[in-house]
């Protein structure tokens, strides 16, 4: 996947375009993803063009974490399918073009855009003025294929990412996740910890340490699945700063993965959050610590056991 950023210089022919910010890769979105990949079967090239910020941001100075870094977000694309995300600057230029303009100047003469795909609620341009009527007219007097998906709905209420950052704020991962088209997940390197894991806990774990921005649920203990390399696993991650332990306080997800023996250090992983088990928690001694997470494992065991027919 080609991914184009920190340049408005990029030019693009015959493309399926998708607007917007994807963050979540939600069921919705996975609607828009499908038809692009039905136009590229037919031959365009499947485009996601969204801002290098989230407008909200620059607009109103208001800082938000997002459900995936953009590492993580060209990840998931790329595994979709998508042959070019486009992370246009979000200036006071570009922010100030009109609809038209946008739709003219940028879609349809730099990114080359034969096919629109948006929601039905879409908004573009300066004020996010531009809307499907817009588009439709547009697309009749500069030939252009405009698809409009109706938003999805699931458990009474439309998909977005808003509604997936509350429920992952609030640590109700299982109902983020149904939203999702893959479990919530944290992508990254596996990083040095106080290597106590293994020798003082009998447990060893992969610690991961998260950009600022991400979004995370509570502090707490949550039975993960993991992918390293090609392969499955199952675990139990602490997502926190193991008050427990004396030091430097800094975010962390570590996970324990059962039945793995593998030097992992610098490896990139994937760690999915499945299910809640218990907040995390100050102990008096590491031996107690030690104790309870060896239960929290055999937790996870039965629950991927359960849910996913997993066996050692
Ligand atoms: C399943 C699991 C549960 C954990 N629960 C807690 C906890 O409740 N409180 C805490 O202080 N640390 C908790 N931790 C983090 C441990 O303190 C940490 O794994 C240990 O200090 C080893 O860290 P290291 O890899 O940096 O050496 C948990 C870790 C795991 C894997
Ligand atoms: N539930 C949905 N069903 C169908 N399409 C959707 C759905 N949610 C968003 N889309 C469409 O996906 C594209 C990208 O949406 P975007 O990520 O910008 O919005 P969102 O998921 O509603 O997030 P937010 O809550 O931040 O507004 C847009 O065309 C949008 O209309």
């Amino acid at each position: 996947m080609e991914y184009i950023h920190n340049t408005e210089q990029f030019q693009f022919h015959n493309t399926v375009v998708a607007l917007g910010k994807f963050d979540g890769m939600h069921k919705g979105h996975q609607l828009i993803f499908d038809e692009l990949i039905q136009y590229k079967q037919l031959g365009y090239q499947a485009a996601v063009f969204s801002f290098d910020r989230p407008p909200l941001n620059m607009l109103k100075h208001k800082h938000m974490r997002v459900i995936y870094t953009t590492n993580e977000k060209i990840k998931l694309l790329a595994r979709r399918g998508i042959d070019i995300y486009i992370e246009h600057p979000f200036t006071d230029e570009f922010s100030h073009l009109s609809p038209e303009d946008f739709v003219i100047k940028v879609l349809l003469e730099k990114t080359g855009m034969k096919v629109l795909v948006v929601g039905d609620d879409c908004g573009f341009g300066y004020k996010r003025k531009g809307n499907v009527e817009l588009l439709e007219r547009m697309s009749k007097e500069y030939d252009f294929k405009l698809i409009v998906i109706p938003k999805l709905e699931l458990e009474g209420e439309i998909v977005s990412s808003t509604r997936i950052r509350h429920l992952l704020s609030e640590g109700k991962v299982e109902e983020a996740n149904r939203l999702m088209e893959d479990p919530f997940m944290i992508c990254g390197s596996v990083v040095h910890g106080n290597h106590m894991g293994a020798e003082v806990l009998q447990m060893p774990t992969a610690n991961q340490i998260p950009l600022e921005d991400k979004l995370l649920p509570p502090n707490g203990v949550y039975v993960s699945r993991i992918h390293y390399k090609d392969e499955t696993y199952y675990g139990i991650s602490n997502v926190g700063v193991k008050p427990t332990i004396e030091g430097k306080k800094h975010m962390g997800v570590e996970t324990y993965i059962l039945d793995f023996h593998k030097n992992i250090y610098h490896k990139e992983i994937e760690v999915e959050l499945l299910c809640f088990k218990r907040p995390e928690m100050k102990f008096d001694s590491l031996e107690s610590l030690s104790q309870q997470m060896h239960e929290d494992a055999e937790f996870a065991r039965r629950y991927a056991k359960e849910h996913y027919g997993y066996e050692a």
